[in-house]
């Protein structure tokens, strides 16, 4: 690992490189609409064997296939080959310029748009994560080359006479056995993580140093990079003992009224590389780092397969690397990982884990959005500016910000009168700056959708007038409606205070108030809650009662399936209370659609995709027709998937059970036999223990007790046995009523 950039005379012929042929057209930034979701991009990167490396002349384990994908030697299987695709790959004698401009340089220009870009380096120790980050003089890596077009570009978009000004600033910190420490000012100690109710990700106190020039960068960055911890490894002789986060915000101020702020934060982190101790021999200091970097890459590998499960909870908070990146997976950057792997046979294991965690990145899927609100002190220019708003002048429009905060605010802060009537523009300009806000989101939300209309305050003088006159109206009428409702509350309270029950009191007009006050009060003790097949059903049948769920109580008992006492639960339950017919006729119903149903007809029932429908017809053809839908809800346990797992000799059999909801539920319990079963006999084993009255259903009561039970709170896809095969899933519980 080099810590060095680039020296100065390397910087023009970086530039050179950097602004070559395969340069994307950055300078082209559009404002548009809310993007659309962005999946996470994964590049994988095959460092060449390096001078010194044991098992240099050895063949590599890792090969390029094209390039997006590779294949590298399936250990269980020597005959076989492992191949993965990814957004690109980058073989041994791709260059730095390659990965820059085929990975990097494409999402710099959100950063334009005022949103969110992170790259990643990923990979086991010594693979060359900091070789493509950083670089070295001859070769710069990517943080160097970002920061240079970067520059350049803000430059070229913020320059005089553009509509915006941009600044960019620096920050640079590195995540050390779980604390945040600024590598620009060493001095600062441990740093906190917090989030803002717009839930970006900030560091109070880190600092933040404003740069102009790339030589501004070096003059900070270099230094820094020297605060950095690294130590000598048995496969590393400098590897990174932290991850590093070289943080980059472009602040973008709009220089015409509605005086716009965006700001946009590019992520450059060097991951420290995950590391196996046996193999780098570290001791004491060495083994706490590592067990530290472990912890914190072992987090990031749950955070990605929550995110892709879709879990409630996703644990970025389990590690500091995680919470600081939780902007750049499942947030809101454009992200890009590019996972590093080495060709020696050496890192084998390490580069299979690498690929397989690169391989689940690329299925998370990012919600970039634009980050731009109103500068603090744009309210109080356009409030001022009445000559602005009145004149005829545009031009004055024209004029920066800064030069309006210089102009005297004396002829415009002059108190009006209560009496003095005001104009519709008047008002606008003394306007609650709450409602001003507003109007100009308004505005600039039909801008940024490119909508035909007229935007508000961009609209002729003329125009204006009658805008800011239909605002007046109706302000006016909300004014007397508030002050009529104002009256009959009074006379409400009045006789319900006096306790009057006089006939003669004008009760036809009271009373309906009085009522609808109490409901209004109170809060809903009732729910309605329709399920879709018997919503259908209620509008066939006219005289069908209201189908209401009612609470039941605080506690409530859940089943157990292995006769243990069944325990309490303290929490609000509700108890269906549907019309028995009406349930009848919608079981048949459905009944008849399993039975006679073709599979797009299956697909119009609840949660029944294509896939299960194909499923439903199979197991139909099988086994013949279905004789009975079970009601589903609550607590019950539900069999999800029976499989087999293990090899010939020690297979046995398993059944999925999930409380309460159908496949894709996660979490519940495998029931797996106690006796070792003969290959294929799966389904014989399992499905021998069917209820007899319903034998599309498995009888779990009868089959559990000769199984064993395991469970867990929530299970990761992991915790099964790695060779178990999923045989079928048993489509008769995914009938939801
Ligand atoms: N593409 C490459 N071309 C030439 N040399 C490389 C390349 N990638 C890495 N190297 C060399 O391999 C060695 C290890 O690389 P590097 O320090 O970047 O690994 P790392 O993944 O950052 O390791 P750690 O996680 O331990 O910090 C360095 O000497 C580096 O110069």
């Amino acid at each position: 690992m080099d810590s060095g950039l680039p020296a100065q005379p390397r910087r023009r012929e970086m530039a050179a490189a950097t602004s070559g042929a395969g340069r994307c057209p950055l300078s082209k930034v559009r404002a548009g609409r809310r993007p659309p979701p962005a999946r996470v991009r994964v590049a994988v990167r095959l460092r060449p064997f390096v001078d010194g490396t044991a098992g240099a002349n050895d063949a590599p384990c890792v090969q390029g296939l094209d390039s997006c994908s590779l294949e590298i030697a399936n250990w269980r299987n020597h005959q076989e080959t492992l191949k993965y695709q990814f957004d690109a790959f980058y073989g041994e004698r791709s260059s730095q310029q390659d990965i820059y401009a085929g990975s990097v340089q494409p999402i710099l220009r959100h950063l334009l748009e005022g949103q969110n870009a992170s790259v990643l380096a990923y990979g086991p120790t010594g693979a060359g994560k900091t070789h493509t980050m950083l670089g070295s003089p001859e070769q710069p890596g990517v943080i160097p080359r970002a920061l240079m077009d970067l520059l350049q570009l803000t430059r070229e978009e913020g320059a005089e006479g553009r509509s915006w000004a941009l600044a960019v600033s620096m920050s640079y910190l590195e995540i050390y056995q779980e604390k945040v420490l600024d590598l620009l000012d060493p001095t600062s100690g441990d740093l906190v993580i917090r989030e803002d109710c717009r839930g970006n990700i900030l560091i109070p106190g880190l600092t933040q140093k404003p740069i102009t020039s790339f030589a501004d960068f070096e003059r900070h960055f270099l230094p820094a990079s020297r605060n950095r911890t690294v130590g000598a490894t048995r496969l590393n002789q400098r590897s990174s003992r932290s991850h590093a986060v070289l943080l980059v915000k472009v602040d973008q101020r709009e220089r015409f009224a509605p005086f716009r702020q965006r700001e946009g934060k590019l992520y450059l982190i060097d991951l420290a590389g995950s590391e196996d101790n046996r193999r780098t021999g570290n001791k004491g200091l060495r083994l706490k780092e590592s067990g530290a970097i472990n912890t914190s890459l072992f987090v990031l590998g749950k955070v990605v397969d929550a995110l892709n499960q879709g879990l409630p909870r996703v644990p970025y908070r389990d590690s500091k690397l995680t919470r600081l990146l939780q902007d750049s997976l499942g947030g809101s950057a454009h992200s890009i990982l590019i996972a590093n792997i080495a060709p020696e046979r050496r890192f084998y294991l390490d580069t299979v884990t690498a690929l397989n965690f690169a391989a689940r990145s690329k299925e998370v899927i990012n919600r970039p959005f634009t980050n731009e609100s109103l500068q603090p002190h744009a309210l109080a220019p356009v409030r001022l500016s009445q000559k602005e708003l009145l004149g005829p002048s545009e031009a004055k429009r024209a004029r920066g910000p800064e030069e309006e905060e210089t102009r005297s605010p004396e002829p415009l802060a002059a108190p009006v009168s209560a009496s003095q009537k005001l104009s519709p523009l008047q008002k606008l300009s003394s306007m609650d700056p709450v409602m001003l806000e507003r109007l100009l989101s308004l505005d600039r939300l039909l801008g940024s959708q490119g909508s035909q209309g007229t935007p508000l305050l961009s609209t002729p003088r003329r125009e204006r007038m009658v805008l800011m006159k239909t605002v007046e109206e109706k302000d006016l009428e909300i004014e007397r409606l508030k002050v009529k409702q104002k009256e009959l509350e009074a006379k409400v309270l009045a006789q319900e205070s006096s306790g009057a029950k006089d006939e003669n009191c004008s009760p036809t007009m009271l009373r309906p108030l009085a009522h609808r006050t109490v409901s209004v009060a109170k809060p809903l003790k009732k729910a309605v809650v329709m399920p879709l097949q018997l919503l259908q059903e209620q509008a066939a049948s006219p005289r069908a009662e209201v189908h209401i769920l009612k609470k039941r109580g605080r506690k409530r008992k859940l089943e157990s399936l292995d006769g243990s006492e069944p325990e309490e639960k303290a929490e609000d339950c509700w108890e269906p209370q549907i019309s028995p017919e009406l349930l009848a006729h919608g079981r048949q119903k459905i009944l008849d659609l399993l039975n006679k149903g073709s599979a797009r007809d299956l697909r119009s029932l609840q949660r029944i995709g294509q896939k299960k429908a194909q499923l439903i017809v199979g197991w139909r053809e099988l086994h013949g027709p279905f004789s009975q839908v079970r009601a589903q809800g609550g607590q019950h346990w539900h069999p999800v998937g029976v499989g087999e797992w293990g090899k010939s000799g020690t297979r046995r059999a398993f059944l999925h059970l999930s409380p309460g909801g159908g496949p894709g539920t996660r979490g519940g319990h495998i029931w797996e036999t106690d006796g070792v079963i003969p290959k294929g006999d799966v389904s014989a084993s399992l499905l021998s223990s069917r209820s007899p009255s319903c034998p599309q259903l498995l009888n779990v009561a009868s089959f559990a007790p000769s199984c064993r039970r395991t469970s867990w709170a929530s299970p990761r896809a992991s915790a099964v046995p790695p060779d178990c095969r999923l045989l079928y899933t048993l489509p008769v519980c995914l009938i939801h009523m």
